[in-house]
């Protein structure tokens, strides 16, 4: 069971979209308001990638495992690889009384949707497939195949973002500054709990 603590906040994008900079840039601002719930994953680590920090790296026999053993809040398989977020990366946020921010695929929003988590769900959308390929294309961190195969769940999944009632906000990311003000307004504005209001925004 979830413990109960700061409402969470669902980043959820194709890949290329911004999440992970647009949550960089939050963590950076408001360090003691969020924290990020680490993922597993049993993909290979990028250059720079620091197990623990950036995901817990971890292996499709070891991550099944733990799934059957019902450790996770929510799965996905993306791009040949398993993703999740587990019970206890949200619990070690919740216990500091952060903001716990998770970074997750459409599979793991629908599997979230069914608990009594609750989250602020936010969709990040590209301004368009030919500027998500560029932006991809110069943070160089896929192959030709991998980067094909972004670029086509990026098609399902922006359709999917569209759909009313799946997000509470969709964050166009074109500029980047004119994104992060609009994500930090959301945010500020759906913090019910006076508490963890963002003082100062
Ligand atoms: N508004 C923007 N304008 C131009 N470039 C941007 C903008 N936002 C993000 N980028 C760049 O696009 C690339 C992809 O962004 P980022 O890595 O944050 O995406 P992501 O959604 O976290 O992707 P993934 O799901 O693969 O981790 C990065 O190189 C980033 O610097």
């Amino acid at each position: 069971m979830v413990q109960k603590g700061p409402r969470p906040l669902v980043l959820c994008g194709p890949s290329g979209s911004g999440k992970s900079t647009l949550l960089k840039r939050l963590l950076k601002e408001f360090p003691d308001k969020f924290g990020f719930s680490v993922s597993h994953t049993t993909r290979n680590p990028r250059p720079g990638e620091k197990d623990g920090v950036h995901y817990h790296f971890t292996n499709k026999e070891d991550m099944t495992a733990a799934v059957a053993k019902g450790e996770f809040i929510e799965t996905a398989t993306f791009s040949g690889n398993m993703y999740g977020t587990s019970k206890r990366a949200v619990d070690d946020v919740r216990r500091t009384g952060k903001i716990c921010v998770l970074d997750i695929e459409i599979e793991g929003v629908k599997q979230v949707k069914t608990t009594d988590l609750d989250p602020l769900l936010v969709f990040v959308m590209p301004p368009s497939i030919e500027e998500l390929e560029r932006r991809l294309r110069a943070r160089n961190t896929e192959c030709e195949e991998a980067l094909r195969k972004r670029l086509d769940t990026a098609i399902r999944e922006i359709e999917f973002g569209k759909q009313p009632g799946n997000f509470h906000i969709i964050i166009m990311n074109d500029n980047l500054d004119k994104a992060y003000t609009d994500l930090r307004e959301f945010i500020s504005k759906n913090t019910l709990d006076k508490d963890q209001a963002l003082r100062g925004l």
